[in-house]
Formats: C-alpha cells, sequence, structure tokens
C-alpha cells in the first residue's frame, strides 16, 4: 500500500470540504492508498501536520485549504528533508495559485488530475528571512486588508468591514522607502506597492502575462509612489494590464534583496509576516505538485 496524508483546512472558503472525505477517501483507496486524514485544528497547525507527514515519506501529501493553507504546508516542506508529492484540492476563497495552476475548485475533477491524468511538475518556491513562500509577497497598499480589518468590525460587518478597510487605504497610500538589489544592479526610491511573484495571478488579477514557473526566478513589480495618481496606476495595470506603465518596473530576478525599514509588514501568500528587510532565496524546482498537463509546456519550461 502507498501511504496518503490529507490535511485540509475545514474553515477555509465555503467551509464544506467536510462533505467530500467519504468521496475522496474512497477514491484514494480504489489507488491502493492507505489514508490519514487531518483537519487543521489552528492557524499555523498545517506546518507541523506537514512535518510529520514528510517524516513519514509519506507517497502522496493532499492538502485542500486556500492560498494560506497552501502556505503554511509549504512552510512545513521548506523545514523537511523529504519532500512529498503534493495533490491539491482548492478549497479556499480566493485560490490565487489554483487558478494559475488551473487545478479545478470540483472535487471530482481535482481527484481526476491527482489520481489519473495530471503530471508531476518540479516547481519553484522561495525562503526568506521571514518565511517561505510559493507564489507571492508584497508590501504596500491594499496587500494588508485581510489582517489589518478589526476582528470586532468583521464579525458585525462580515465583507463590508474589509471594504471599509479598503476605502480607508484609497486615501492613505503609503509612501516605502526602499532599495531593491537584483541580479543586474539595484533600484532606490519610494513606492507604494511591491509584488514579487512567481505566478500569473495574484488577488485575481493577471499580474505576470507569461510567467515561468520552475526557472529559479522570481517577476518583480514596483509601483512607484506618485501623489494622487497611485490608485489610478493600480487600476490602469490590474484592470488593463498594458506591457509598459510608466511608474511600474517589472523584471526577474534570482537574486533578491529589499531593504526598508517602513513598518509596513509583508504578505505571503495572503498571510501576515513580518516587515523589515527581506532577502530571498528561489528554490529552484524544489517543490512536487500534481497539475494539469495542458498547463505543463505553457509555465514548467526548464524541467530537468
Ligand atoms: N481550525 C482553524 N480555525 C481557525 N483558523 C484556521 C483553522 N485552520 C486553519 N486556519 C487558518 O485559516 C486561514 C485561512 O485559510 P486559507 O487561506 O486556506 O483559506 P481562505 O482564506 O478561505 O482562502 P484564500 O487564501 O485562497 O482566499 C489561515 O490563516 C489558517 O491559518
Amino acid at each position: 500500500m502507498k501511504k496518503c496524508t490529507i490535511i485540509y483546512n475545514p474553515v477555509s472558503g465555503k467551509k464544506d470540504f467536510d462533505q467530500h472525505l467519504n468521496y475522496v477517501t474512497r477514491r484514494l483507496e480504489e489507488h491502493e492508498y492507505s489514508v490519514k486524514l487531518y483537519a487543521t485544528e489552528r492557524p499555523k497547525h498545517a506546518i507541523s501536520l506537514t512535518k510529520q507527514a514528510c517524516k513519514e515519506e509519506v507517497d502522496l501529501l493532499l492538502i485542500s485549504g486556500g492560498d494560506g493553507t497552501m502556505h503554511e504546508c509549504l512552510n512545513g516542506i521548506a523545514h523537511s528533508t523529504f519532500q512529498p508529492i503534493i495533490g491539491y484540492i482548492p478549497s479556499g476563497t480566493a485560490c490565487d495559485l489554483a487558478s494559475t495552476l488551473k487545478i479545478p475548485k470540483d472535487v471530482e475533477l481535482a481527484m481526476d488530475i491527482i489520481l489519473n491524468h495530471g503530471q508531476v511538475v518540479k516547481m519553484d518556491y522561495t525562503n526568506t528571512n521571514k518565511g517561505s513562500f510559493i507564489y507571492v509577497t508584497a508590501i504596500g497598499t491594499y496587500v494588508d486588508i485581510s489582517y489589518v480589518t478589526d476582528s470586532k468590525l468583521k464579525k458585525y460587518l462580515g465583507y463590508l468591514a474589509y471594504i471599509i478597510t479598503g476605502i480607508k487605504e484609497f486615501f492613505t497610500i503609503p509612501m516605502i522607502k526602499t532599495k531593491i538589489e537584483h541580479d543586474n544592479g539595484f533600484l532606490r526610491g519610494y513606492y507604494s506597492l511591491i509584488l514579487v511573484v512567481n505566478s500569473k495571478k495574484v488577488a485575481g488579477f493577471n499580474i505576470v502575462s507569461h510567467p515561468v514557473l520552475d526557472d529559479g526566478k522570481v517577476d518583480v513589480v514596483v509601483y512607484k509612489y506618485i501623489p494622487l495618481l497611485n490608485n489610478l496606476l493600480y487600476f490602469i495595470s490590474f484592470i488593463l494590464s498594458p506591457k509598459v506603465l510608466p511608474g511600474v518596473t517589472k523584471f526577474r530576478t534570482s537574486k533578491l534583496k529589499i531593504y526598508t525599514d517602513h513598518p509596513h509588514k509583508w504578505n505571503m501568500d495572503g498571510e501576515e509576516a513580518d516587515g523589515g528587510n527581506l532577502n530571498i532565496q528561489v528554490q529552484k524546482q524544489a517543490l512536487k505538485i500534481i497539475v494539469d498537463p495542458s498547463i505543463v509546456n505553457k509555465y514548467f519550461k526548464e524541467q530537468e
């Protein structure tokens, strides 16, 4: 028998993954897996559950949740010597990573990819001095809405609480004094938003038009602080996605150091991390994940 550990977040997205547990377990058993099943019981629990699965050298680590759950599981894998093959059933709210990797939220279709016609690819992830991330780390306007919104306000107003924080941020764009060292030199200036990306999608927007997810490099997108015009710059960049836009600098790099003493926190895969200087090392092709074969030639151009 092959070994499979399932880790799922019962509070991500519509909170209904429990309904599919029997189906998922049955499909795995039909494919000769012995299954261990764990629901995360608190934030960061997925990290220790993943470390345990890595210690047991499972043949398949099946993760269900949103980007935050994937982020936590990655942080378990990054501290382990054994690297399991990941099968992913997206069940979160945004699921940017699944959207880039074309893994459907439909449980039956996702299981078909994992067990039948999917392909294991080796994807990059990134280690930093503040933890590891899979697809994005960001600092600046709007990226902190999910965790700076007052929890009491969220309880009483729900989604409206996020909109209120968003409106507040619309009028208080941060001016982040930054120095960025990369493969071909450095940038220095005042920025309102900095994105480090290994993905096509971020927050549902197409941020990188032609990402390569296995080349040992990240895409960096920086938005200059331009008083009164910052929101217009975001709108044009996110919605219209022109190739070139004054005030927006894009480049791809394998080495990256970002120096800032701005009080804003970094956002990693949608989760809050510490603020301050960021020192990143891309782990080339270090994450094994099952994806739909239709995207392999498109985003994984350097498979070894
Ligand atoms: N039992 C639990 N109770 C409360 N929070 C939990 C529990 N298990 C995990 N979490 C936390 O839930 C948070 C949200 O998870 P996740 O990001 O997977 O879902 P989501 O926010 O709905 O999806 P997305 O990030 O794709 O929009 C994570 O920060 C995780 O630490």
